[in-house]
């Protein structure tokens, strides 16, 4: 399979990667993320938990973790519906969130974390055991994140090379979310799912926030991209997100990392919210299920969406007034449409 999106080392010199990172996320809204830190080991033990918490797990005990309104927890198939004009998502996941990431805890009471509320987000067993890898992890993916949003202030001549960093302070209250995916081959004990599609199985849709980063495994592919056409209109074409390998010896595959609604908002469209989606090929002789594991990074609740600071994006404004909209207010808003029917 070729390969549409660059390649970015991020152990390189910020100044050697700026414009390639930027031009990226201009371009497609998509690139790879090689030179994290992350080893394979590590990886493959990450995605060994999320196996044995969904196939392990009874259904009725998934259903004691069910999701709430606050984004964490368990959701169950063709309970999400990213795209309302197709059918419902055939996928399961569970969410981690009220996550500080300088002391690596989640999943913290809502009255704690942002002052309203009192519910305990309890978390299953299966990950329960598992707590100390998924905060190291979910710290090192905060690192991470930091790490491209320094180089894109880099790139886009931000005079505050931090400025996007410090609306991501790690101990302050945000809508990020650590996510582990699972699309499963459609067997025939899936028979009494109604209302789904044994294609696709996310939604074309963009996210929310500031950026995502994903990991995903050899032989799962499914992840696809909307390209553009000569004069920038999204066409019907997607781009299938192939399997690459690191050029570090022992690390995991890059990361698969792709800009959210609210840094495009953030640079008057500068950088690209691209619709994705999740489709397998009807036919295909896959043999297993497809698994992700997905950061999704947003900035801290009460960040103003205001264009920041840079000669590059204030040159792409529209003339048109960007809404004033904090990035909590922005989360709601796309919660309430995906789980709405
Ligand atoms: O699992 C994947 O490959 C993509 C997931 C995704 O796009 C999402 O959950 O927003
Ligand atoms: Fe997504």
């Amino acid at each position: 399979m070729s390969n549409p999106l660059k390649i970015i080392d991020i152990s390189q010199p910020t100044k050697t990667i700026s414009s390639s990172l930027l031009e990226a996320a201009q371009q497609q809204g998509f690139l790879f993320v090689d030179g994290h830190n992350f080893t394979q080991d590590e990886v493959d033990a990450l995605f060994q938990v999320s196996q044995d918490f969904f196939t392990q797990t009874p259904d009725d005990v998934k259903g004691q973790y069910a999701i709430k309104s606050n984004n964490i927890g368990y959701t169950h198939f063709t309970n999400e519906q990213l795209d309302p004009s197709k059918a419902r998502d055939f996928k399961e996941a569970y969410n981690f969130g009220n996550i500080n990431f300088k002391t690596g805890t989640f999943n913290q009471s809502d009255l704690d974390f942002n002052g309203h509320g009192d519910n305990d987000n309890v978390v299953p067993p299966i990950l329960e055991q598992h707590r100390a890898m998924i905060s190291n992890t979910i710290q090192k993916l905060h690192q991470t994140a930091m790490r491209i949003l320094n180089i894109l202030c880099e790139g886009l001549e931000v005079e505050d090379r931090e400025f996007f960093a410090k609306k991501h302070r790690p101990d302050q209250p945000s809508g990020c979310v650590f996510r582990m995916l699972r699309y499963p081959l459609v067997r025939e004990d899936h028979s009494s799912i109604q209302d789904y599609d044994a294609t696709i199985r996310a939604g074309a849709h963009t996210d929310y926030g500031s950026l995502t980063l994903l990991f995903q495994r050899r032989g799962q592919q499914g992840l696809q991209l909307q390209t553009e056409g000569p004069g920038n209109e999204p066409t019907e074409e997607w781009a299938e997100v192939p399997f690459v390998e690191s050029q570090h010896d022992g690390k995991a595959p890059p990361l698969v990392v792709n800009f959210g609604d609210l840094l495009s908002y953030w640079t008057n469209g500068v950088l690209k919210s691209t619709y994705h989606r999740v489709k397998f090929t009807p036919g295909e002789t896959r043999t297993k299920d497809r698994y992700s594991i997905v950061f999704f990074v947003h900035p801290e609740h009460a960040t103003e969406l205001t264009p920041v600071p840079s000669r590059l994006v204030a040159d792409h404004a529209s003339g048109l007034t960007p809404p004033t909209i904090t990035a909590a207010e922005h989360l709601q808003k796309r919660l309430e449409a995906t789980y709405s029917s």
